[in-house]
């Protein structure tokens, strides 16, 4: 009664602003992908805080850039909420016959692995989080060493937490390639981009060479954390995850396989991308070092500078959403199957929700002093502007284990270090993930008090 009322009311899809192809200008081509972000934000100025475009002949994306649509659209979400996979990676599935994890579960069989999974990520997380200290020490002490190819530094330090965190420090007595594992994966997300703008489809079956390039990738990637589960599940293992998960006895190998190679997948980009902004945007801010040192309670500002760092920099950039049945989102009426995409750069840059929005300030985030739900510069309207690990039962699993790791790092460096930023306009471009658009160079200095 209440959904038929609301559809009586409701404004049609095709009454929704319709943004323009013809509109991308000159400054986005030859490649608009590269700045979807910043078109996306421009868009939203023009159209408003929703807007539709074309993408085919019957299909359009709907772009949505405001908290409390996004609040609609998660309120509406199902039983099983289901997201964006970009389809070369499913195409490879089906190509290939071969069955993945968690990412890529829907349904009922996705409800199952959660439900098995949540109690062991949300309700008693001290028990791996910290294996992963002594690899961020590790990483430390090879920048303070030499701090060039700081990407790559942060994407093998990414595998290498996960790998940890899953099975201890014994993983490290099997021969695990790092450095090979961490290139693969990174060239997955490289030749996903390029597909992106191609039909994947066409791609895999003229079997081209980009489809080969990503597709050994994939291939690749798989085998080697396959082998090193195998390897890992033929030993005893004394703490992690796998320990865990043993003991339960509620995943096959296979399974625990699948979920290895889906963790490890998802971690590199999301952890080493953000820690990248983070360096970057401490080492171009040096009063943060001085803000950290006076404060009473410098945990919780620690916590600031890394929800600040999503709220600049979003590694997940856009949000997504399938519609599960016609919905009502900001007074208009979503088919069921709609694509829905949450414009999470161009939220986090809302003047309305963020004062001085292009203003690293960590403090913003404090709570006011009158103890209302309030905090400095930021508005109340902005609550789902920043929800950088997405939102309810298919928000991100390991939230609490990524905010672990990225507060531990920054405490770390700002009790051991002095960084200086040796870069001039550093801007985000979308490779999949935000990222810098040029390689981040720091001067880095141990300390004189520590
Ligand atoms: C900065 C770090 C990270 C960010 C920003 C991030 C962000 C996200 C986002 C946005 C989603 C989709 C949420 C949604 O649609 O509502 C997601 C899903 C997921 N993430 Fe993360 N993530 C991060 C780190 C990690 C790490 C370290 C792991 C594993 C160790 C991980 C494992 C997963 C998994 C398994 C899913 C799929 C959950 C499902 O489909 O039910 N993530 N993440």
């Amino acid at each position: 009664m209440f959904v038929r009322q609301l559809s009586t009311k409701a404004k049609s899809f095709r009454t929704i602003p319709l943004a323009r192809l013809e509109d991308v200008g000159p400054e986005f081509q030859p490649n608009p992908t590269l700045k979807l972000h910043i078109l996306n934000h421009q868009r939203h100025l023009e159209y408003g805080p929703i807007y539709r475009e074309s993408v085919g002949p019957d299909s359009d994306i709907v772009w949505i850039g405001c908290g409390q649509m996004c609040q609609e659209v998660f309120q509406q979400e199902g039983q099983y909420p289901r997201n964006l996979i970009p389809r070369a990676w499913t195409v490879y599935n089906e190509k290939y016959g071969v069955e993945r994890g968690i990412f890529f579960k829907q349904g009922p069989d996705w409800a199952t692995w959660r439900h098995r999974l949540n109690p062991i990520f949300f309700k008693s997380p001290d028990r791996f989080w910290n294996l992963t200290d002594h690899v961020t020490h590790e990483l430390l002490a090879g920048l303070e060493n030499d701090p060039a190819d700081l990407e790559e530094k942060l994407r093998r330090w990414a595998v290498a937490s996960t790998l940890t965190m899953i099975f201890g420090h014994s993983f490290r007595e099997y021969p695990f390639d790092m450095a090979d594992f961490s290139a693969h994966a990174q060239n997955i997300f490289e030749q996903s981009a390029k597909l992106q703008l191609l039909s994947a489809d066409d791609e895999a079956e003229r079997s081209t060479d980009l489809w080969q390039n990503f597709a050994q990738s994939v291939t690749k990637s798989l085998l080697m954390t396959n082998e090193l589960t195998d390897a890992m599940l033929q030993g005893p293992s004394k703490n992690g995850l796998l320990s865990v998960l043993r003991a339960q006895s509620v995943f096959s190998e296979t399974e625990l396989s699948l979920l290895v190679s889906d963790l490890v997948i998802a971690s590199q980009d999301t952890v080493s991308n953000t820690a990248l902004w983070m360096i970057h945007v401490l080492a171009s801010n040096p009063q943060v070092r001085t803000i950290y040192q006076s404060e009473r309670n410098p945990n919780n500002f620690v916590k600031f500078i890394v929800k600040e760092t999503f709220r600049m920099f979003p590694v997940a950039t856009f949000l997504t959403r399938i519609a599960p049945n016609e919905i009502n989102v900001g007074g208009y009426l979503l088919p069921e199957g709609q694509l829905i995409l949450m414009s999470m750069f161009h939220m986090g840059r809302r003047p309305d929700y963020f004062t001085d929005p292009e203003i690293f300030w960590p403090n913003r985030w404090e709570r006011s002093q009158t103890g209302a739900r309030y905090r400095k510069g930021v508005d109340s309207a902005a609550r789902f502007a920043t929800i950088p690990f997405g939102f309810g039962a298919r928000s991100c699993l390991a939230k609490l284990l990524a905010e672990y790791q990225l507060q531990f790092l920054a405490r770390e460096i700002l009790n051991r270090y002095d960084l200086t930023s040796l870069n001039e306009d550093v801007d985000m471009i979308m490779k999949m993930t935000g990222i810098p658009n040029q390689p981040i160079s720091i001067r880095m200095r141990k300390n004189s008090i520590v």
